[in-house]
């Protein structure tokens, strides 16, 4: 046998070994990927002209008219838009070639009988080239399928990019919120809130460049909930009392007001985000759970009460002034809520948080009270079709950078896990205040807290 066919068996032999050994130690959702996959493949020749896809090229080719030795009219051609198909365990990531006539647009139309000829629940065209479209199908519903986070207790690549999970194209989605000072949480008790804060701590925590403090609205003391094992990690953490809430958003703020007086001394810098969060200058992380809990409105006339009111109503100032001016000298606050009605959150402090996002939600009140106004237009992904507990861990999100919403499936992070990082990160807790006064020292008395309001007002 000549060398040369050896050689392109031995190529066609490993590459059928490559693929068999592929599938064998795929998970079964990725074999039907697989199958999925070369399906759309052999199939594609078929199906692109029957969806319009196709175009026919009227002029011969140099080489067709050369070769035209029998005056006969050569035959026009259909091209077909070359596509190239990967897979995952969702379904089937293809790559098709633009035509003169067939593009985004076109592939866009024929989405839907897409869908119907693959076998997919969904198929989305988007164009990432110029002169190739990028067409999704997923065979299941990412949205429908639990998943889990393991940590790595890593420090992470980047600062201050929260990875949230999949889409419903399941393609991964992640919030940079670098330059982003709030962030609102809400949804039902039970569909994922904890479990997507967890997250943030686990990925987060293991870098020195970032600080956490929370207030819990759900308990009394910092033994008690959910953040129990997350203590050791923060600098900071108040239960449910009003008063002890109150001296830590005034530290917060104080912090703010010191940072901004100092931060062109300290970083030589306007924002801290020019030069980004180090140890000694952290992107401080505020968790407000059960935010309800510090801005309800407290009625009635006996001093008791009016004190709360005062309280709630001097707190709520505080965390706005957080959220307002905290940007750009690295204050970052998140606030979550079960509560449906617009007093979970103010709207003040609501409306001025660039990212925000809710799991189930009862009642059209209760979405437009969590993501605001904007969500009435957008039906598809109103958080009151998430109420099926097949949904427990999805949720919406806006941003306020783009039109619309994201609907998210956020992974189940283990107690145990968020406990282990928790643990292993501990040592790197520090209070940003005393860091702060670390490094300017005497020159901390100079630090000119009204001049510095006025500065970041
Ligand atoms: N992302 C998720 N994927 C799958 N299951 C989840 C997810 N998040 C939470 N769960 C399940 O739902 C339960 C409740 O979740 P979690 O405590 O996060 O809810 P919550 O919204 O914080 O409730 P609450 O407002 O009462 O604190 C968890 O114990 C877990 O079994």
């Amino acid at each position: 046998m000549p060398l040369f066919v050896v050689l392109v068996l031995a190529v066609i032999v490993g590459w059928a070994v490559w693929w068999v050994v592929r599938y064998l130690r795929a998970d079964t959702m990725t074999r039907q990927s697989i199958r999925q996959a070369v399906r759309v493949r052999w199939g594609w020749k078929r199906l692109a002209p029957m969806l319009k896809l196709s175009v026919t090229d009227k002029t011969p080719t140099a080489l067709a008219t050369l070769a035209n030795t029998n005056g006969k009219p050569i035959k026009p051609r259909i091209l077909i838009p070359a596509l190239r198909v990967t897979h995952d365990a969702y379904g089937v990531i293809a790559r098709a070639r633009c035509l003169p006539g067939v593009g985004l647009q076109q592939f866009q139309k024929a989405a839907p009988h897409l869908a119907d000829a693959w076998r997919c629940t969904r198929v989305a065209v988007t164009q990432d080239k110029p002169g190739q479209v990028l067409i999704r199908g997923v065979r299941l519903d990412p949205l429908k399928f639990p998943t889990e986070h393991q940590p790595t207790g890593d420090v992470p690549d980047e600062t201050a990019r929260w990875d949230l999970g999949v889409d419903e194209y399941a393609q991964p989605v992640s919030v940079d919120l670098t330059q982003v000072p709030g962030v609102t949480v809400a949804g039902l008790p039970g569909y994922g809130k904890t479990s997507l804060v967890n997250r943030l701590l686990s990925d987060w925590a293991p870098s020195p460049a970032v600080q956490f403090a929370c207030a819990d609205g759900k308990v009394s003391a910092a033994y008690e909930g959910d953040y129990a094992d997350w203590v050791q990690r923060m600098f900071a953490f108040v239960g449910d009392d009003l008063e002890e809430a109150n001296k830590l958003f005034r530290h917060l703020v104080e912090l703010r007001r010191a940072r901004s007086a100092s931060v062109r001394s300290v970083l030589g810098v306007k924002s801290m985000w020019d030069v980004g969060p180090s140890d000694r200058w952290p992107l401080v992380v505020l968790i407000i759970d059960e935010a309800h809990t510090y801005f309800r409105d407290h009625k009635g006339s006996d001093p008791r009460t009016k004190k709360l009111a005062a309280l709630a109503a001097e707190n709520a100032r505080l965390v706005e002034d957080l959220v307002k001016k905290g940007r750009s000298v690295g204050l970052l606050v998140i606030l979550t809520t079960q509560k449906s009605t617009g007093d979970a959150i103010p709207t003040f402090i609501r409306d001025v948080c660039p990212v925000g996002l809710s799991f189930a939600q009862k009642t059209a009140e209760a979405a437009v009270a969590a993501l605001g106004e904007e969500i009435r237009e957008w039906p598809d992904a109103n958080p009151i079709n998430l109420q099926d507990p097949t949904y427990v861990g999805v949720a919406s999100m806006n941003h306020q950078s783009q039109p619309g919403f994201t609907r998210i499936r956020t992974p189940y992070v283990p107690d145990a896990d968020a406990a282990r990082i928790a643990e292993e990160t501990a040592s790197l807790t520090a209070d940003p205040y005393a860091l702060l006064e670390a490094v300017l020292g005497p020159r901390m008395g100079d630090v000119d807290l009204i001049k510095a309001d006025t500065e970041a007002a």
